[in-house]
């Protein structure tokens, strides 16, 4: 990763979040801004793809491939992940991975995802989730694409929310900063073409 500067606004929410010493004294330095449009979920890029011209070795093209999954944030980020939730809720949801199943001797039948899905996480607009232990080694997350979300037994933080049991809350457009720490960074800055 090639360090850049943060905008000031979101250099203010970052040394605030690193005030809590979840990053270990280290101040994070990545984040990732998403925007989802009511009945839209946590696109996932699957696969990055680079074409190199075989004369020069420059990379001539790129693509990815980006669909909807329940996913693992890796290793890069571990062991804290931070997300604030601005301008709407939404659900997050948490499955046991594929291959916890194989360990389990009476069920080798691969499970659909709604059974492997645990439990959610309500995220309120202007909250704080801190992504950590357990369900960041162990579950996959993921949003679902939809409009609106009923509260069910599964939202596991319902006794921190506004929000009951049951009611239905629509969607609005929800932006996300996931905000983390990336321990190694290139020493080098990148200029975008701005002269001085
Ligand atoms: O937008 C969110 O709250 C989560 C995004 C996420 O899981 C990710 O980018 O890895
Ligand atoms: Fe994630």
């Amino acid at each position: 990763m090639v360090p850049e500067k943060l905008p000031s606004w979101l250099q203010t929410y970052t040394n605030k979040i690193s005030s809590l010493e979840l990053f270990g004294g280290n101040c994070a330095n990545h984040v990732l801004v998403n925007e989802y449009n009511p009945g839209e979920g946590i696109m996932v890029s699957e696969r990055y793809t680079e074409y190199i011209d075989v004369i020069t070795g420059h990379i001539v093209a790129h693509c990815s491939v980006f669909i909807l999954q329940p996913h693992e944030d890796g290793p890069l980020y571990y062991p804290t992940v931070t997300t604030i939730s601005l301008g709407s809720h939404t659900l997050l949801d948490f499955y046991l991975p594929l291959n916890r199943q194989l360990s389990d001797e009476e069920d080798q039948v691969p499970r659909t995802e709604e059974q492997r899905h645990v439990l959610s996480l309500l995220l309120e607009p202007r909250s704080l989730f801190i992504l950590r232990e357990d369900l960041y080694k162990n579950y996959l997350h993921g949003i679902r694409p939809l409009c609106q979300d009923t509260l069910d037994h599964k939202v596991a933080n319902l006794e921190q929310c506004t929000a009951r049991v049951e009611e239905t809350l629509p969607r609005r457009t929800r932006v996300s900063l996931t905000i983390r720490l990336v321990p190694k960074v290139l020493k080098t800055t990148l200029f975008l073409g701005k002269k001085k």
